[in-house]
């Protein structure tokens, strides 16, 4: 025979579904007959059945709700698919099935029981009705269709529920049937079988594709075709891993694994006839027919990844057995896992080290208190004496294994595998590999699992591309232009740097929004006004932890003063921040050690390149030269982009107030202008270069001399400030003519020496190297051990919107490439 096609209980489960596996068989029947086909119950008739049997055990209960609904199931079918002339006699049929059915019912509600025995002659009925149905639909479309009752064919041993076939009883059977039927395409249900009086049989888990593979084996058909409602085995579970895609092929041994860990679309013990034939099995979704599906095979068709697939166990609990007394003592072990056997307690992982000082092992959490009892009564002489310390039960764990055949072929997998989980932050509580090296499994924490498992997923099978997962707050002037330059180098950064940005949260001081699919970038703004909710930032900060996606950088365009005190938070769940906002890096010093340090600990970056000098390399540079032990001597420089554009235009017979406004207009200042002219922000720049440098200095050891008068200093408001500074004209004025007497100009200069800084405006002549500015410079002289004749200068335009959100994307994609 060619091939047997089964079709699961979803396939037959509804008039849609029928009407597919219908379209199916009949296009199979096209060119040749050379087939057969194994049915499942309609989905949900097994446990209608079941429901039934139950009831009807006991005393005053009626189970004729339950016939009526499966039997109305059925005469839908009939209705809809069979013409009218042709119905009365299938309907007859299905009558006399359900009678039958009644009957078994009656003799479970006399008995009051319902043994394994009875369950599996009830359960029966649920085959016979789905195939008879197909069955009498075909026949009457003209295809030449033969009904089988496979329990005059597939024969087992009388353990009822789970029995086991009797190959050299079945297999002559099977030949003989379908040859007798040559030339027509059986019909064949699944599940059943019978023992050797003839009473009714079931084989238990994965029972229709055992049918399949049964009657595959003893007929060496080319091909086994396992339909369902998937398209075929995925990379990862779809549910949790957005990205996971079909695999193509796999081998047994690679299925046999990925099923063990979760990934249910095929049960391989129950293809273990097939298997052993080596007839390939092919897992095809009814709903999607034309698709390729999965080829179970024992031959691989060279899949371009290392692993094949990743599969996982959501609740675990681990057993951790440990003492002195373990060392060297040959069978503690043996005894352990004698008495696991003994009492049923199927282990899902091993693992022990070296030193034999513990082993550990994994189970179902259920039977944790179980197994605590066991092993505390097993082996209380050996806990009396000290040899073993005691047994630790961990919970709340998940199990992630990563199956290929390929991984045996590549070294550095397990490092890869590793790394990738360390840098997104996530402890591994024990691993296993087996010598097989088909499988390396990863005990973690519960709450990480989908993280995990999605960080795995990107790495092996989406190595050329990481997504970095981004939450803007604050879209302001550096928000926007920042969202606007992503938006410019989307292609370049997935082409060169292999990085992907998804936008997934952005907030103004007015709307959040998180979506975790990600928010289109050029779209962005216009969806915060319209599904954002109204900004509550410790909220907005609770969903991102919570959301606990891979990869995740938080990025702090605000000028807010108390956001940062969300940082610590942010680096403890692994999320990396990025930021132009001074106040974090230049707050209290405890504070500052903290952070940086938790970072660190955390092995998550902390990124403020745009702190000093905006776009311009200082923070950097200052931390390469520290790195590669330079000693710096001397910090000074124009720091405020504001301050040195006002006094590059400022000119007598100008308007201060309006050059103070050109700045503002061209993003020059900061949201509040007085945080500038007051030399506050200056202040907290080189204090955070002073801390850059290794000085503990807090805010107050600066010396700050004002440069405007009191009264503008003192106003309350951002308008009144402006106003104030309309009326000091002739104060500015006078600064500038006297420095210009004496041919100089003017410039307000921070300068960090002998652990001291002052801050001041300062009048400088042509000899002076910060004479000659433009625009919103920045000039920073660097004098250190090395440069020490001669500073090191970094100079540029040191404010403004391009330059400021470019530091920030700098920040952004170094971290990308840290990951990546
Ligand atoms: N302009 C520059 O040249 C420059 C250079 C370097 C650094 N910076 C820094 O960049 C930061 C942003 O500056 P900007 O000019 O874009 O400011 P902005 O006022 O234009 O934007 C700030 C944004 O933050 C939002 N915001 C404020 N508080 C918030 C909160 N609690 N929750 C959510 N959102 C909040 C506002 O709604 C706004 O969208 C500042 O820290 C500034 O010091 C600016
Ligand atoms: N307001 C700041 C922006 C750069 O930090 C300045 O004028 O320098
Ligand atoms: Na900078």
């Amino acid at each position: 025979m060619e091939k047997i096609l089964k079709f699961g209980g979803t396939s037959c489960g509804s008039i849609e579904s029928i009407q597919s596996v219908l379209a199916i068989i009949e296009s199979n029947g096209k060119s040749s007959s050379d087939f057969a086909v194994v049915f499942s119950a309609m989905s949900g008739v097994t446990n209608h059945l079941l429901e039934a049997g139950t009831l009807a055990a006991q005393p005053k209960s009626t189970v004729n709700t339950l016939i009526e609904t499966i039997e109305t199931r059925h005469f839908e079918v009939i209705k809809h698919f069979i013409p009218v002339t042709g119905q009365s006699q299938v309907i007859a049929h299905v009558r006399t099935l359900v009678n039958e059915l009644r009957d078994v019912l009656k003799g479970i509600n006399l008995i009051k029981e319902i043994s394994p025995k009875t369950s599996d002659a009830l359960v029966s009925f649920g085959e016979r009705l789905s195939t008879y149905l197909i069955f009498a639909i075909l026949q009457q479309k003209g295809l030449p269709v033969f009904y089988v009752d496979a329990r005059e064919i597939i024969k087992t041993n009388s353990t009822f529920s789970h029995s086991e076939v009797d190959f050299e009883v079945t297999n002559p059977l099977i030949t003989a049937y379908f040859e007798t039927n040559k030339g027509k395409i059986g019909l064949v249900t699944g599940f059943i079988a019978s023992n050797a009086k003839g009473e009714t049989t079931t084989l238990g888990r994965g029972g229709s594709d055992y049918t399949a593979s049964v009657i595959g084996a003893a007929l060496g058909v080319k091909e086994i075709e396992i339909w369902t409602d998937v398209d075929g085995m995925m990379t990862a579970d779809p549910r949790k891993v957005k990205s996971a895609f079909t695999i193509p092929s796999i081998s047994y041994a690679e299925a046999m694994e990925l099923t063990h860990f979760g990934a249910k679309v095929i049960y391989p013990p129950s293809l273990q006839p097939a298997f052993a034939k080596n007839i390939p099995i092919r897992v095809l979704n009814t709903f999607n027919p034309s698709f390729a599906g999965t080829v179970v095979s024992k031959e691989l068709t060279g899949s371009p990844y290392i692993i094949t697939g990743i599969s996982s166990i959501d609740q675990l609990a681990l057993v951790n057995l440990q003492g002195s007394g373990m060392i060297g003592v040959a069978g503690v072990s043996a005894k352990l896992f004698t008495v696991l056997a003994r009492e049923k307690i199927s282990v899902v992982l091993i693992s022990q080290a070296s030193s034999e000082h513990s082993i550990c092992f994994a189970i179902d959490p259920s039977v944790s208190d179980k197994v605590r009892k066991v092993l505390e009564k097993e082996f209380a002489a050996e806990m009396v004496a000290g040899d073993i310390e005691g047994i630790d039960i961990q919970k709340e764990l998940s199990v992630i294994a990563v199956v290929g055949e390929g991984m045996r072929k590549h070294t550095g997998v397990s490092g890869k595998l590793f790394s990738s989980l360390g840098k997104n932050g996530i402890n591994i509580v024990a691993t296993a590999q087996g010598s097989s090296e088909l499988n390396i499994s990863v005990v973690i924490e519960k709450k990480d699992l989908s993280k995990a498992l999605n960080v795995i997923h990107e790495t092996f099978f989406f190595s050329q591309i990481k997504t970095l997962h981004l939450y803007l707050v604050g879209a302001g002037l550096i928000g926007k232009t920042l969202l606007e330059q992503i938006i410019g180098q989307e292609h370049y950064l997935a082409k060169y740097k292999g990085i992907k940005i998804r936008l997934t949260g952005i907030a103004n001081s007015r709307k959040q929004l998180i979506k975790e699919e990600g928010i289109e970038l050029d779209q962005a703004l216009r969806l915060l006004d319209l599904d954002g909710d109204t900004t509550d930032l410790a909220g907005f900060i609770t969903k991102i932890k919570a959301l606990n996606l891979p990869n995740s950088i938080f990025a702090d365009c605000t000028a807010n003063k108390e956001i940062y005190t969300n940082y610590l938070g942010l680096f403890q769940s692994n999320i990396s921040v990025v930021t132009p906002n001074k106040v974090a890096n230049s707050g209290p010093y405890d504070l500052y050690a903290q952070l940086h340090q938790t970072a660190l600990a955390k092995g998550v970056k902390f990124l403020y390149e745009t702190n000093v000098g905006a776009g311009l390399p200082v923070i950097n540079t200052l931390q390469g030269l520290i790195a590669s032990g330079d000693r710096f001597e001397k910090i000074e420089g124009i720091l405020s982009g504001t301050l040195s554009f006002l006094f590059n235009q400022f000119k007598p017979g100008k308007s201060f107030g309006e050059v103070l406004r050109a700045a503002k207009q061209k993003g020059y200042t900061e949201p509040d202008p007085r945080e500038d002219l007051s030399g506050m922000d200056v202040a907290r720049k080189i204090l955070i270069l002073s801390r850059e440098i290794g000085l503990k200095l807090e805010f107050s050891d600066i010396t700050i001399e004002k440069i405007i008068p009191t009264a503008c200093e003192a106003a309350p408001t951002v308008d009144a400030f402006f106003e104030e500074i309309d009326k000091a004209n002739d104060f500015f004025e006078k600064l500038v003519n006297d420095s210009a007497a004496k041919g100089e100009v003017l410039r307000y200069i921070a300068c960090l020496e002998d652990q001291k800084i002052t801050i001041g405006l300062r009048s400088v002549g042509p000899a002076h190297p910060f004479y000659q500015m433009d625009g919103a410079d920045n000039v920073i002289a660097f004098t250190t051990k090395r440069y020490h004749d001669r500073p090191l200068v970094i100079k540029g335009p040191g404010a403004g919107a391009e330059v400021t959100a470019s530091g920030v994307f700098a920040d952004i994609v170094s971290i990308g490439s840290h990951l990546a």
